[in-house]
């Protein structure tokens, strides 16, 4: 049997500082991650998942101010899609000259979407996957946010949010929603149209109630609504084509 030298039983006189936490871990199965879902992630997560909540993160903002030149729009004409941004950036955003209706009272953020809860080998397939449909082709970076499920309030999880920070090459920043609405109704990517990116994002905000309110995307949703009329073809326009 090995003898130990008394070294190896007396503790190191300072604890060797512990690893950095990689990703927020479910502390109630260290194998197991949150991953929070605000954008496509909510009707689309496209990875394997144990379990999934709905609810909302507190101090953040969802914007649709990242461009997008794969999923929902090409080089030539970048789509727009949505990131999460600290409350501070958003007011940032303001000062830059650029408001819309959704900017009044803006107090303390709250963006509602949906958490997955990945397990075991779902966790390094899942952020395999994210990496490469989040980073690689869309420009987000990871961040550590603090979930709320919508029926548990009282008992939030750490979960991992994939964000487009304004320091991203996609990013394009703050505009009138009615200009958003415009280029959302002109693009389309690998993924589909960016009006179905938009319309299946307000469609899982009516699921979540009347709680849950998005001033920013019921603003780009009216726009839209304005606007359709004058890009849907009118029959004399179809005989041409
Ligand atoms: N990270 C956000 C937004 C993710 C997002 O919408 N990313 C886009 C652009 S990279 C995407 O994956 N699109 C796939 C699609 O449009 O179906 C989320 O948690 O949902």
């Amino acid at each position: 049997m090995k003898q130990e030298s008394a070294a190896q039983n007396t503790p190191p006189a300072s604890p060797p500082p512990s690893p950095p936490a990689q990703h927020p871990r479910d502390h109630g199965d260290p194998q197991a991650l949150w991953i929070f879902g605000y954008g496509s992630l909510v009707w689309r997560p496209d990875f394997a998942y144990s379990d999934s909540r709905v609810g909302f993160v507190r101090g953040y903002s969802r914007r649709f101010w990242q461009g997008d030149t794969f999923h929902r729009g090409s080089d030539k004409m970048p789509g727009r899609v949505v990131t999460l941004l600290e409350d501070h950036e958003v007011r940032a955003g303001v000062k830059r000259g650029t408001l819309g209706p959704s900017m009044e009272g803006c107090g303390q953020g709250c963006t509602w979407g949906v958490a997955y809860q990945v397990r075991g080998e779902q966790v390094s397939e899942a952020l395999k996957y994210l990496n490469v449909r989040e980073a690689v082709l869309g420009g987000y970076d990871t961040k550590e946010v603090t979930f709320y499920p919508q029926d548990t309030p009282d008992q939030p999880l750490k979960a991992l949010a994939y964000v487009a920070t304004p320091q991203n090459p996609g990013y394009l920043g703050p505009a009138p929603e009615e200009a958003i609405a415009t280029q959302i109704l002109a693009c389309r990517g690998f993924s589909g149209h960016n009006l179905e990116y938009l319309l299946r994002l307000a469609d899982f905000m009516q699921l979540c109630g009347p709680q849950a309110q998005d001033e920013h995307l019921a603003a780009i949703v009216d726009a839209v609504g304005t606007m359709l009329p004058c890009f849907c073809p009118t029959e004399q326009a179809l005989a041409l084509v």
